[in-house]
């Protein structure tokens, strides 16, 4: 059964982003409000690039206005708290994304904290933690979302499924728990430290994997007829006769599509999701600024 329904990440996010600049004309037209996503990148590393191009490029494509940041990678956490200050203060700016990992001299934790959570479009302050985790509103974390939204690609309603998330990170295992509650799965967040994990993954219904481990997840971990979301995108070392090497996901791919229902590919899975719904977020955050409701973006 190599019958795997591949769940394209690439279409699914080039909807949410169609909806995104439906939403940002009427937000133009009704509102005189162009949002507006400012991102921060600090230092030189070559894969943050290509995410931040990618990310201008999709923000200004919706019709909102994309500003760029580049700061040194010997930058102080001091002028990197400033210049966040500023950008907190700026109206033209509704959302600001510190591109993370940062330079060690910088607490990412400090920088986090000191984003207004009204902009906080990553989801990361703990504020937005926290009215995620209640319930109280708030803005969500960009891939949690995108996962969510491309598993009800295949099952519209995910009552009841018994969901497995592989990794407890703060930036998706944790928010991802939160979010597949509120759809009434029952969640599991199984890790590295995970007493036969295998097993654990077998149980799921609904296995997503966010351990950055390439292809840690093998196809006898996936339950048959599961419906898999692939998070991790690791470079594999070039092979003879590769420039670059290959991105795979955190599964197996070519073992668990034997088995699984449903499943993402890496590329072209989570990742395009993840900018796309940084801008739904950038949207929502324009809009609460000015008094408004959010608006739904999913699938
Ligand atoms: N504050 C902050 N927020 C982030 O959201 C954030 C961050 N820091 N630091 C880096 C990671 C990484 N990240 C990706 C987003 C999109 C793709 C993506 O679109 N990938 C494509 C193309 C991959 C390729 O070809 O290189 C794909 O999976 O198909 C990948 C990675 C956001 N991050």
């Amino acid at each position: 059964m190599s019958g795997a329904q591949i769940i394209d990440g690439k279409q699914v996010a080039q909807q949410v982003r169609g909806r995104v600049a439906e939403e940002v004309a009427a937000l133009k037209r009704d509102h005189g409000v162009t949002p507006g996503l400012t991102v921060v990148l600090v230092g030189e590393n070559p894969a943050s690039q290509v995410y931040v191009r990618n990310k201008s490029r999709q923000t200004e494509a919706a019709g909102m206005v994309s500003t760029m940041h580049k700061l040194p990678a010997e930058t102080s956490e001091a002028d990197l708290l400033a210049l966040v200050a500023d950008l907190n203060e700026d109206p033209s700016v509704h959302g600001i994304l510190v591109q993370l990992p940062l330079p060690e001299q910088i607490d990412e934790t400090r920088v986090i904290e000191a984003i207004s959570p009204a902009k906080d479009v990553d989801g990361f302050h703990p504020e937005n933690v926290g009215r995620v985790a209640t319930g109280a509103g708030g803005i969500a974390p960009c891939t949690p979302l995108g996962c969510v939204i491309l598993a009800k690609t295949v099952q519209p309603d995910l009552t009841g499924m018994e969901a497995v998330i592989v990794g407890r990170s703060n930036i998706v295992g944790k928010p991802l728990a939160q979010l597949l509650l509120k759809e009434n799965c029952t969640v599991t967040i199984a890790h590295s430290r995970t007493r036969d994990l295998p097993e654990v993954t077998r149980r799921a219904d609904l296995l997503l994997a966010a351990v950055g481990r390439a292809e840690m997840v093998r196809g006898d971990w996936v339950k048959p007829g599961a419906t898999v979301i692939d998070v991790g995108i690791n470079r594999l070392e070039p092979q003879p006769g590769e420039e670059k090497g290959r991105l795979v996901g955190d599964v197996a791919f070519e073992e668990a599509r034997e088995v699984a229902s449903a499943i993402t590919p890496v590329p072209g899975g989570v990742g395009p999701m993840t900018i796309a719904c940084l801008l739904a977020n950038t949207v929502n955050a324009a809009r609460a600024i000015n008094g408004l409701e959010p608006v739904a973006i999913g699938a």
